[in-house]
């Protein structure tokens, strides 16, 4: 076939694609139907200095004293994947973008102490109720983390915000301890135990802008526990005078589960993860994910050892464009570590094997890419399922699960584009067409009705990705 008529073909498949998705009904947001998501999440008109407010938003969840873990929030009814949880902004953040999380945390003690200043007696009270470590400060010598004491406060704030239905917000408020007198080591203690650095992705792009990203102090998303395998997705917007936190269910919940967010980095190993929590929060964690990786703990580290060199092999080839025979041979290496992976994960009981292996995710992830500049597009298009899967596992609806979804999707446009016509298997544009639908559901989950934007982004970037391929092949 000539190459006209082949990015004609090219091009009809592209625009029928994307027409079909277009029409397909577009999702509703349910508790807040005005809110324009997609312009809640644009970065652009962040920078630009926008200054909006959200009113704070609480919605099935219910705080309960839990067994080992301290306050925790729970689901008050059943809860869908996507269903909006949380939306809070900040009551005190860091003062620099993008400064290392050690500068950020002293940032946000220093703007703490300068909000208790100026806070009300309730707001004061929270702050103070919220969980403090015993290694940092004094913040339990002074009768504030007494468990009854702080449930109460919590159960009436959540009350006033108007979701909870608890009928103590109905009472009288408890009676309170003195002030801290400590107040530099207390304020240090429930910093350390409740900020969060935002994640400052750009829903677009899915890149991960390091140079925005913000300490943060928030109230009611301070009562989320930890767990390795999250069942809450968390995303920020950025505005001129602070930053909201917005919590959605990451998958589909029954009544009463404790919503769990991810403290640590997910795609670490669990010695890696556990040594974290341990150093930062105090605790150990016991979730299924850890639970199943403990005993194989030290396999995990000599084969994440062996993967890094191997990637590190790939990405120097990269760095000076070698041949595709080349990034063949590290194909072949990297695929042997991978077959350890699965063939330590047979030591486990099959339900359990998936979250062994998602610990390598970051490994399948640089298998793909190496096979699709080796020319192994099937190969490619294999792994960035499996990370799809995986990530889905151990951070469902998160920006890691999504980026696996877009980046599956550029793989088969690039497959389609270097197969000759005649080779290109009749499933193709159908395969396509759901793995961009599957895309758009998780952006969905992840930031609500925002999907559309993120939609013709990729119609846009596989666009200008079919022309960039289509001007290469004329020279
Ligand atoms: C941000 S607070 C979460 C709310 C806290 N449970 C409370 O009572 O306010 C973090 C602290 O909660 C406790 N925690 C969180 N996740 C936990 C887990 N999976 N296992 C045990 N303790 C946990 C730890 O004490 C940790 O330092």
């Amino acid at each position: 076939m000539k190459p006209r008529a082949r990015s004609a073909l090219q091009d009809e498949r592209v625009g029928a694609l994307f027409s079909a998705i277009a029409s397909a009904p577009q999702k509703r947001e349910q508790p807040l139907p005005d809110m324009d998501w997609a312009g809640f999440y644009d970065r652009k008109s962040g920078s630009s200095g926008r200054s909006r407010r959200s009113s704070t938003f609480v919605g099935p969840m219910e705080a309960r004293q839990l067994p080992g873990r301290g306050i925790g929030l729970v689901t008050s009814r059943e809860v869908r994947a996507g269903e909006l949880l949380l939306l809070e902004d900040a009551w005190a953040t860091s003062a620099t973008k993008g400064a290392a999380s050690i500068v950020a945390i002293a940032e946000l003690a220093e703007a703490c102490v300068k909000k208790l200043g100026s806070a009300g007696e309730a707001e004061r009270a929270l702050f103070w109720c919220l969980h403090g470590t015993n290694q940092v400060g004094a913040v339990g010598e002074e009768g504030w983390q007494s468990p009854n004491l702080r449930l109460k406060i919590f159960e009436q704030y959540l009350h006033r915000l108007g979701q909870s239905g608890n009928e103590a917000g109905r009472e009288d408020g408890p009676s309170l301890p003195a002030w801290p007198r400590q107040l530099q080591s207390a304020v240090s203690a429930i910093v350390a135990s409740n900020s969060r650095r935002s994640e400052a992705w750009n829903s677009l792009t899915l890149l991960l802008d390091e140079t925005q990203a913000l300490g943060g102090l928030w109230f009611v998303a301070s009562l989320f526990n930890h767990s390795c395998c999250a069942n809450v997705t968390l995303s920020y917007s950025l505005w001129e005078d602070g930053i909201t936190l917005v919590a959605r269910a990451a998958v589909d919940l029954a009544q009463g589960e404790e919503l769990v967010d991810t403290y640590v980095y997910p795609l670490e190993t669990v010695d890696e993860r556990r040594n974290r929590l341990h150093r930062t929060y105090g605790f150990l964690c016991m979730c299924k994910r850890c639970s199943v990786e403990a005993p194989l703990a030290a396999e995990a580290g000599k084969v994440a050892d062996l993967l890094e060199a191997e990637l590190q092999t790939f990405s120097s080839l990269r760095g000076r464009r070698a041949k595709p025979s080349e990034v063949g041979e590290v194909v072949r290496k990297i695929r042997q570590v991978l077959d350890r992976v699965f063939a330590t994960a047979k030591q486990l009981p099959p339900s359990s094997q998936p979250l062994w292996r998602a610990q390598f995710v970051w490994g399948l992830h640089g298998l793909a890419m190496a096979a699709q500049d080796a020319g192994f597009f099937q190969e490619a298009v294999d792994a960035f399922q499996t990370c799809i899967e995986l990530a889905a596992l151990i951070a469902p609806s998160s920006e890691y699960e999504l980026k696996y979804h877009m980046m599956l999707v550029q793989c088969m446009a690039r497959r389609t584009l270097s197969s000759p016509p005649s080779a290109l298997r009749n499933d193709t544009p159908t395969s396509m067409k759901e793995a961009l639908r599957r895309a758009e559901e998780a952006h969905n989950r992840h930031y609500g009705g925002g999907g559309r934007h993120f939609l013709s982004r990729m119609q846009r970037r596989l666009e200008d990705f079919y022309a960039a391929l289509r001007h290469c092949g004329k020279r």
